[in-house]
């Protein structure tokens, strides 16, 4: 699926590459320390988020091997009543949406096939549905300070921020390492991330703040 020629796939096989040696117990606490570090976002208060009281929507992504695992994000947002919505690509590269209501939802997914991330069962909701995620967990192989970000070479998140809500906040989630200081390849089909969040830091891009989020950096 990922183009390995260019630039940017140079780039994207040599993330591939750092992160398939990377420890899975690593992975589940850096998990940790990031839900630590979003928990103020994910209150239903938050980004209009919330649902007539219901908690908030936030979409987060099931983790492959070598991310961040979201596991601990995941569990934060149904402790606030909140729902969580996951990318569900089918048997194709489409952009759809998986819903999780509470951590009982864990027990009852399956893998579309070999490298492609768990789903959820139940329907899959349209590319549109994001609309109601007022917090968007984005993952990253890296990220510029612009907010420009490396994925996995399909598209699947520009295509899918076309349809993130006026007032959501898009947070591109990778490795420290990863937040880059230089600029990345950019095409114009790319679509930047608000903030970067790593297990230790927390930064503003600069599409951030030209959209103005009232989040400090
Ligand atoms: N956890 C997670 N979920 C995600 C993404 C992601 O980066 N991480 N995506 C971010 O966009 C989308 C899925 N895109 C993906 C694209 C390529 C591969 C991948 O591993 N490709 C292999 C094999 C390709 C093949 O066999 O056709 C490769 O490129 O080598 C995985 C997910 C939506 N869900
Ligand atoms: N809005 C879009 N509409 C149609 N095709 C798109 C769109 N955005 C990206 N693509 C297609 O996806 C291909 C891969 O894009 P790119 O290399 O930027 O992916 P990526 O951002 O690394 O991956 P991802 O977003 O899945 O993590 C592009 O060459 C383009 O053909």
């Amino acid at each position: 699926m990922s183009d390995k020629t260019g630039r940017k796939g140079e780039l994207r096989s040599a993330a591939l590459k750092r992160r398939s040696m990377m420890d899975p117990a690593r992975c589940a606490r850096a998990g940790r320390d990031l839900a630590d570090r979003l928990r103020c976002l994910m209150a239903p208060e938050d980004r209009g988020s919330a649902r007539g009281g219901e908690g908030p929507t936030v979409a987060l992504f099931c983790s492959l091997p070598g991310e961040i695992s979201m596991q601990a994000c995941l569990t934060s947002v149904f402790s606030r009543g909140g729902r969580v919505m996951v990318p569900k690509m089918g048997s194709g590269g489409q952009v759809g949406w998986g819903l999780m209501k509470s951590p009982e939802d864990l027990n009852d997914m399956h893998s579309p096939g070999g490298w492609r991330p768990k789903e959820p069962a139940g329907p899959t909701l349209g590319a549109q549905s994001l609309e109601s995620a007022g917090l968007i967990l984005v993952p990253a192989l890296a990220i510029d300070p612009c907010g420009y970000r490396l994925g996995r070479g399909g598209g699947w998140y520009d295509r899918a921020l076309l349809h993130r809500g006026p007032n959501s906040l898009a947070v591109g989630i990778c490795w420290e390492e990863e937040a880059v200081s230089c600029n990345l390849p950019r095409e114009a089909h790319d679509l930047p991330v608000d903030a970067i969040a790593t297990p230790s830091s927390f930064t503003l891009t600069a599409a951030g703040r030209a959209r103005r989020t009232d989040v400090g950096s």
